[in-house]
């Protein structure tokens, strides 16, 4: 049965109307807006927040029209009990709304924060829901480019910059509205200038945009490169490839500066241009309205409020652009954030959660091509594997064998064909169950960073007693040399199980599964040769591990092949032969010419 199409995410469902080409602005915005519901901020902080700030932007309007009374005070003359409480209203006002507005930006960036927070959970969680196949398709320095960067300028628009402008429009309307009842004339002079300037700093403000989208593009280019770099280290430095490796990181630095330079050049020629213009505006407007006090048309103080009023006007005139390029931002943000968050989760499958019972596992005509690979790499492909039995999948590299492991953990999906398991598809049964009835031992042996402890216990969710732990290191013949460690159990083991040898990575690795205690065992042979006494400890261990499970191996050594129950002969991604070793040795000639040749080298490298 293929993989239930059940909901499970806010985006399945609503993905359907969306797809022509010219509904990409509108679903960009409305991506934008699930977004933010997404993230659940609280009604009520918003709204404390956005009154604190407006009421913050609105004591802007007032402080001005205070000014012009005391001025017009001053100029009367009398310095009475009415000077004195306008300059009390004076300070209480401009005190006042920076307090206000001070504490109306602390409790939206808390909001802001809470935002980043939900967003970046959605996301890993989501990513972690993702079938295996979605990584091969994408670089993970993007992924994480996109738990970083993308989840904080959409946290940024939803409230600095959405509030921002609500108050900058609350402002310029309010400024030009006091101003207009004060003098029409002059407020249309200041309007026609203000504006004007406005529109030759809009007119550079847009060439930032495009910048910006680049810079975006280069930085998850370059955390795409490092993270590469970071993770294969060592075979960075047993290629000698540093050279090469920097020359990579160069490119993509040198091309952030660039972009960064082109930025700060349209930045940096704005402000002298932000400034001009708003000395010209002051210039314009003292002018006239010093002519016209003159002609004692106009008082002082009404000519000092409309000074005052410019900034009120520039301003908010300056975070509208801002928002506008913010928009634009956020907007690319969340279509890449969507992306994700629409793709289909592995778990989206219904089945069966108890845990299977030993039964037959068979594999009936499975055919399968990787996303994007040409050539299929497996071609009806049956297998059937017993319970309680060694079975070990053999051929030339390239020939699917590791696939087949794959599609066992359902890490896949066949294109044709299925897997069954106890004669009903596997897919029945609840995929989490399913995977947790596995023990998965890789070439590689994966460690994660943290302590030993942290790494034999990985994946179980119950508590895990000292005498468990220590049973299973011993059966994985790992338990004298995690005790000779340094904090024995607690010892740190870094990045990649770097501070290990190989041999010591496997037995961790070995007693991981002891404790998790499965019914199949999915082995993929190490082909690099460990010494000899290593090498004697892992095969007892693994032997130990074997032991009363269903077992299947991606075989490369002459003596796991002949303990196997069952051997599968693949040939460039079908079954060219099945039988027991002595079986394939007569009725395989490929069989027969590769183990011999596998046999040999190991020969060789042991003799070495
Ligand atoms: N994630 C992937 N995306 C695309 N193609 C893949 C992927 N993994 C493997 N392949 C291709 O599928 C084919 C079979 O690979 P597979 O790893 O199953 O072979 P194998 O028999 O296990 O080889 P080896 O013994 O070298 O590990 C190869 O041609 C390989 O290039």
């Amino acid at each position: 049965m293929p993989i239930a199409q059940r909901k499970t995410s806010w985006f399945a469902g609503r993905s359907a109307g969306f797809r022509g080409v010219d509904m990409e602005p509108k679903r960009s915005y409305r991506d934008l807006w699930q977004l933010i519901r997404t993230a659940k901020p609280s009604a009520r902080m918003l709204l404390l927040g956005a009154t604190l700030s407006i009421a913050g932007g609105l004591g802007m309007l007032a402080y001005p029209l205070v000014t012009k009374h005391l001025i017009d005070a001053l100029n009367g003359g009398g310095i009475g009990v009415d000077l004195t409480d306008t300059i009390a209203v004076l300070v209480l006002v401009v005190v006042g709304a920076s307090v206000v507005r001070a504490a109306g930006e602390y409790v939206l960036s808390r909001i802001g924060y809470q935002i980043v927070a939900e967003l970046r959970h959605a996301l890993t969680g989501k990513i972690l829901a993702l079938p295996v196949s979605s990584f091969d398709e994408e670089e993970t320095g993007d992924r994480v480019s996109r738990v970083i960067g993308d989840c904080q300028t959409i946290s940024g628009l939803a409230t600095g910059q959405f509030v921002g402008v609500i108050r900058s429009a609350i402002v310029l309307i309010g400024s030009i509205v006091v101003l207009a009842l004060l003098d029409l004339k002059l407020t249309m002079i200041m309007l026609t200038t203000t504006l004007l300037a406005f529109l030759i700093i809009l007119s550079i403000v847009v060439k930032l945009e495009p910048l910006a989208k680049s810079v975006q593009g280069q930085t998850a280019k370059l955390s795409s490169i490092l993270t590469q770099i970071f993770s294969e280290i060592r075979l960075v430095k047993a290629f000698t490839a540093e050279h090469k490796e920097k020359a990579r990181c160069k490119e993509v630095i040198d091309s952030l500066t660039v972009f960064g330079c082109r930025n700060m050049r349209i930045i940096s020629s704005l402000e002298p241009i932000r400034d001009m213009a708003l000395i010209g505006c002051v210039l314009i407007i003292l002018i006239y309205g010093g002519t016209r006090i003159g002609q004692s048309d106009l008082s002082v103080g009404t000519l000092t409020a409309f000074i005052l009023y410019i900034f009120n006007i520039v301003t908010p005139l300056g975070q509208l652009s801002n928002f506008a390029a913010e928009l634009q931002r956020a907007k690319g943000a969340s279509r890449r954030i969507a992306e994700i968050l629409r793709e289909q989760n592995e778990y989206d499958v219904s089945g069966r959660n108890e845990r299977p019972a030993s039964d037959i596992l068979e594999f009936r005509d499975v055919c399968f091509s990787y996303k994007g690979g040409r050539a299929p790499v497996l071609r009806g492909v049956d297998l059937r594997i017993e319970p309680g039995t060694t079975t070990a999948l053999v051929g030339r590299t390239g020939s699917g064998k590791t696939t087949i492991l794959s599609l066992i953990e359902r890490f896949y999906v066949p294109v044709k064909g299925e897997i069954t398991f106890g004669g009903k598809p596997i897919t029945d049964i609840d995929l989490m169950t399913w995977r947790k009835s596995i023990g998965y031992v890789s070439q590689a042996a994966s460690v994660i960073p943290g302590s030993v402890r942290d790494n034999i216990t990985y994946g179980l969710s119950r508590r895990v007693s000292e005498k468990e732990l220590r049973s299973a290191a011993e059966k994985a013949g790992a338990l004298s040399f995690i005790l000779d460690l340094p904090q024995g159990f607690d010892s740190m083991l870094i990045e990649q199980g770097n501070n290990l040898s190989g041999g010591q990575r496997q037995r961790i690795a070995i007693a991981r599964v002891f404790l998790r205690n499965p019914d199949f065992l999915i082995l993929d042979e190490a082909t690099s040769s460990l010494d000899g006494e290593t090498e004697h400890v892992v095969r007892t261990a693994l032997k130990s591990l074997m032991e009363g499970r269903t077992n299947i191996v991606v075989a490369h050594r002459l003596y796991t092949i002949t303990q196997a129950d069952r051997i599968y002969y693949l040939e460039d991604g079908e079954v060219a032969g099945a039988g027991t070793h002595k079986e394939l040795l007569c009725s395989q000639p490929g069989y027969a010419s590769l183990v011999e040749h596998q046999f040999q080298q190991v020969r060789e490298k042991e003799s070495a």
